[in-house]
C-alpha cells in the first residue's frame, strides 16, 4: 500500500488506529480452544468486530512463532483473510528483523512477497546495508525502530555518540539512505516527550507508535506533538483491545475499546 492510499484511508475512517493481534492461548476465551485453529478463529472473530474502526492490524510475529508451525499457518491465515476481505486495511508484520544484506533480502521476501505484508518493523542496529535490501520493495514500508517504548530504550538510545543521541542518530542517518521514502519509524507513546524533537529531524515520515493501553502512553500528549498535516501516526494498542474480556462477548468488548480510541481521534482531527 502506497502512504498516500494509507493517508487517505486514516482520512476517511477518522482513525489512526491500529490494532495489535498479539494472540495468547493463555488469555483467549476457553470456548475458542475448540476450534481447530483458535488463534486464527480469535484474529477473524476480531477483525470482523473492529475492521471499520481501525487504518491497521499489527500481528507480532513473537505470538505465532511461539506457537510453531501451526502459529505460522495461524499469521498466514490471518494476513490472507485480511487482504481478500479488507484489501483497504494497512497491515504490519511486528518482526523486528535486520541482518547482513542477502539475509534482510530474505526477511523481506517472507514478509513482503510470501506473507504479503505492507510493512514490517527492522532494528538499525546493524546498519545501512541490513536495512537497505527492505527499501527496495515498491509500495511497502520498513518501520525502523527509533525510541521504544520499554525501559531498556534508556540503555542505548537516548545515550550520546559525538553529542548526538542514538536514537536521532538513527533517524538523522537513516534519512540519507536510497529509498529512504519508504521508512516509517517507531516511537513509544511513553516517550510522547521526544516527539517535537524527533518531528524536527522527520517532519514527514510515519510513526508507528506503541504503548497506548497497557503499557501507559497518552495519546492526547502522543498527538500534540507528533501530528503531521496528513496526520503521520499509526497508533497501536494490542492486549487493551484484543483482551478487554475474555468471555464470549470478547469481540463486542474488542470493539467498544476499539471505538473509544477512534472517538477520541476523531475529535482530535477535527481540531
Ligand atoms: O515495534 C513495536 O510494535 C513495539 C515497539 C516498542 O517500542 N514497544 C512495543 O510495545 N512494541 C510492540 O507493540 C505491542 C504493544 O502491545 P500492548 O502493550 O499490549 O499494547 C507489542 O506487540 C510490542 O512488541
Amino acid at each position: 500500500m502506497t502512504t498516500n492510499q494509507l493517508i487517505n484511508q486514516i482520512k476517511k475512517k477518522q482513525s489512526f488506529l491500529c490494532i495489535g493481534l498479539d494472540v495468547d492461548l493463555n488469555k483467549i476465551p476457553k470456548h475458542l480452544l475448540k476450534e481447530e485453529d483458535p488463534i486464527f478463529a480469535f484474529n477473524k472473530a476480531i477483525i470482523d468486530a473492529t475492521h471499520h474502526l481501525c487504518v491497521a492490524y499489527k500481528p507480532n510475529t513473537a505470538f505465532y512463532e511461539a506457537y510453531g508451525i501451526k502459529g505460522w499457518r495461524s499469521l498466514e491465515k490471518t494476513i490472507n483473510y485480511l487482504n481478500k476481505n479488507h484489501p483497504e486495511i494497512y497491515t504490519i508484520a511486528d518482526a523486528k528483523r535486520g541482518d547482513i544484506g542477502n539475509t534482510s533480502t530474505m526477511y523481506a521476501k517472507a514478509f513482503f512477497e510470501d506473507l504479503g505484508f505492507d510493512s514490517v518493523t527492522v532494528a538499525p542496529y546493524m546498519g545501512k546495508d541490513s536495512v537497505e535490501p527492505f527499501l527496495t520493495f515498491k509500495d511497502k514500508h520498513t518501520i525502523l525502530l527509533a525510541l521504544t517504548s520499554n525501559q531498556g530504550a534508556y540503555d542505548f538510545q537516548t545515550k550520546t555518540i559525538d553529542g548526538v543521541e542514538v536514537y536521532k542518530e538513527v533517524l538523522k542517518t537513516s534519512k540519507t539512505w536510497k529509498n529512504s521514502e519508504n521508512l516509517m519509524y517507531v516511537v513509544g507513546a511513553t516517550k510522547a516527550e521526544y516527539l517535537a524533537e524527533i518531528r524536527q529531524i522527520i517532519p514527514e515520515n510515519f510513526l508507528l507508535v506503541p504503548g497506548v493501553g497497557a503499557q501507559g502512553g497518552n495519546l492526547q500528549d502522543v498527538c500534540k506533538y507528533g501530528m503531521t498535516d496528513d496526520v503521520g501516526l499509526l497508533i497501536n494498542s494490542s492486549r487493551g483491545i484484543i483482551y478487554a474480556s475474555q468471555s464470549e462477548d470478547f469481540a463486542e468488548a474488542a470493539a467498544n475499546k476499539a471505538l473509544a480510541l477512534q472517538a477520541e481521534m476523531k475529535d482530535i482531527l477535527a481540531k
